[in-house]
């Protein structure tokens, strides 16, 4: 399973990981590698560890007490998990969009510039470009360069998953995770969120739990399929579709599962 992607091609590499709810064992030794400047999706029925091993990737849990993870989640050559790296600065390099946008209350433009500042001093100019790039990458610039100082919670729903995507792009992270971004988006706003992940690939490495099997299928480039906090199979999207290698992986995907 782990040699599908090289390590040389690996930006994540989760080796042997455990976590824990109390005493609720939530993800049962994962092994996976997530590839660089790819899409991998992380798919599988409700409750079987899709967000939780997102969660990890970023010490998300590290807020919640009795939570806990065992095991190595290597990236660049160092283990998050027991890193001693800053937890603010390894969340600027791995940003997470969650599943119900989440704008601050606060203009356009501050929702974008919030955490850049956290890690740069820029001039108001800079700021400005930062803000507009950002904007753009997140492919919503044209629908508000007008409006920069009204409040981010005045966009419709898909407007703003996208400036949760801009905020997210804004800091520059190296990994980005998607937890279900376009559950609560309309067709429309889901297309065009799938588009900006496609075009974000080239920059980051994406890492997204989706329950939609089409956009599993359009828009990422490996598949990793849970069950019961154990990864079941894990391959190249267009194989794990066509030809699935374990016929629970395929009842999923096709609807059939229980
Ligand atoms: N805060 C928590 N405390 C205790 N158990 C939890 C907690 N959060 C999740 N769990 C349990 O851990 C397991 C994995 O949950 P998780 O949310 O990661 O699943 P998921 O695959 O993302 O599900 P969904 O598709 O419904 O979002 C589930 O059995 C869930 O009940």
């Amino acid at each position: 399973m782990e040699n599908l992607v090289t390590i040389d091609q690996t930006k994540i590499e989760v080796k042997n990981l455990n976590f824990y709810y109390g005493k609720f064992h939530a993800i049962k030794d994962v092994n996976i590698r997530i590839a660089k400047n790819k899409v991998t999706a992380f798919i599988g029925p409700s409750g079987c560890g899709k967000s939780t091993l997102l969660r990890t990737f970023n010490r998300m849990y590290e807020l919640y007490p009795g939570q806990r993870a065992e095991g190595e989640i290597n990236m660049d050559g160092e283990n998050l998990l027991t890193s001693a790296q800053d937890i603010s600065l390894l969340r600027a390099k791995v940003g997470m969009v969650f599943q119900k946008p989440t704008p601050f209350p606060m203009s356009i433009y501050d929702n974008v510039a919030f955490g850049v500042k956290l890690f740069e001093r820029l001039s108001k100019a800079a700021m400005d470009e930062r803000v507009e790039w950002a904007l753009t990458k997140a492919a919503l610039w044209n629908e508000v360069k007008d409006k920069l100082s009204q409040s981010g919670n005045g966009l419709s729903g898909g407007q703003q998953q996208r400036l949760c995507i801009a905020r997210g792009v804004a800091i520059k992270p190296e990994v980005l995770l998607l937890d279900e971004p376009c559950s609560a988006l309309d067709p429309i706003s889901t297309v065009k969120i799938e588009e900006l992940i496609t075009e974000l690939k080239k920059d980051y490495t994406v890492a997204i739990v989706t329950h939609n099997m089409q956009q599993a299928a359009r828009c990422s480039d490996y598949t990793a399929y849970m069950y019961l906090g154990e990864m079941m199979e894990f391959g190249e999207t267009e194989q794990m579709f066509v030809k699935p290698k374990r016929k629970e992986t395929e009842d999923y995907i096709t609807g059939r599962f229980g």
